[in-house]
């Protein structure tokens, strides 16, 4: 994707500040995606204050927001920030950074978590985990006091499941076939195919930072009510958990073509 500069004089701050942008910056600089991520990710930043315990997202988005901590921190421009990760990926980051971290058990409340998604549909409902990381996330996530997603407007669709791109479902290994199969099932209607995620050329199965599967399942059709979708899904023995993340993002950054949309529950 490529986005002319003109178009962007929404996020010229974020741009500057993520050093995509500088004043004497000519009106045919353009941006690539994941400039889109990068200047998303600053944007949010600015919300992040001295003192707060933050949940940190997985992810190539979120990843330029723990960047950004790590660089305020080094700078002095915020102080006494305590992050809570949301996977081994983002720990590992973070402790590169000298970003202090801790943990639910220690920090129960979490000021504010700042982290990507799959897709966020226009009630700000969201699809995470095609990274993976979808439990840690969700129980940080619903630990917050505010929850920013932060997108590039790739991410954005009528309903979820509306990318037809995979709707990831945590599971014990133990089994997972009749699981998967249990959970094709009960999204007949929408046309459903669950599918093992698997990686590299062996496609061994991929374990989450939890040592469960994920079964990722695809849609044909809108799977309708989404709160007794996930409570089926909840349902079945052999579920951990699921990447609909309803009701819980309380603002949604989007960097399109257009600049900066800040959207607030
Ligand atoms: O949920 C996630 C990881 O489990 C990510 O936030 C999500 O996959 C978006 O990733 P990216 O920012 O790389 O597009």
């Amino acid at each position: 994707m490529a986005i002319p500069y003109p178009h962007f004089i929404a996020t010229e701050k974020a741009a500057m500040d993520a050093g995509l942008l500088l004043p004497s910056s000519s009106p045919s600089v353009i941006f690539t995606q994941d400039d889109l991520k990068k200047i998303a990710a600053y944007k949010a930043v600015e919300y992040v204050e001295s003192g707060m315990v933050l949940g940190l997202g997985t992810g190539s988005t979120a990843k330029h927001a723990v960047d950004r901590i790590g660089e305020l921190l080094r700078q002095g421009k915020l102080k006494d920030i305590v992050g809570i990760p949301t996977s081994k990926k983002t720990h590992e980051q973070a402790l590169s950074l000298g970003i202090p971290l801790s943990d639910l058990d220690s920090h129960p409340v979490v000021d504010l978590a700042i982290d990507g998604a799959d897709e966020v549909d226009p009630f700000l409902n969201l699809v995470k985990g095609r990274g993976g990381s979808l439990l840690r996330e969700k129980m940080v996530e619903s630990a917050c006091k505010k929850f920013i997603v932060i997108v590039d407007e790739s991410k954005l669709v009528n309903y979820l499941g509306g990318s037809r791109l995979a709707m990831p479902v945590e599971v014990i290994q133990f089994c997972w076939r009749f699981t998967a199969e249990r959970l094709r099932k009960l999204f007949e209607e929408a046309g459903c195919v669950a599918k093992l995620r698997t990686f590299g050329e062996k496609e061994e199965p991929f374990v989450t930072d939890n040592g469960n599967f994920i079964v990722d399942l695809y849609f044909e059709r809108s799977i309708g009510d989404l709160k007794a979708a996930s409570d089926a899904i909840l349902q079945l023995a052999g579920v951990v958990e699921h990447g609909m993340f309803l009701d819980m993002a309380t603002t949604v950054i989007v960097a399109g073509e257009l600049g900066l949309t800040v959207k607030n529950k």
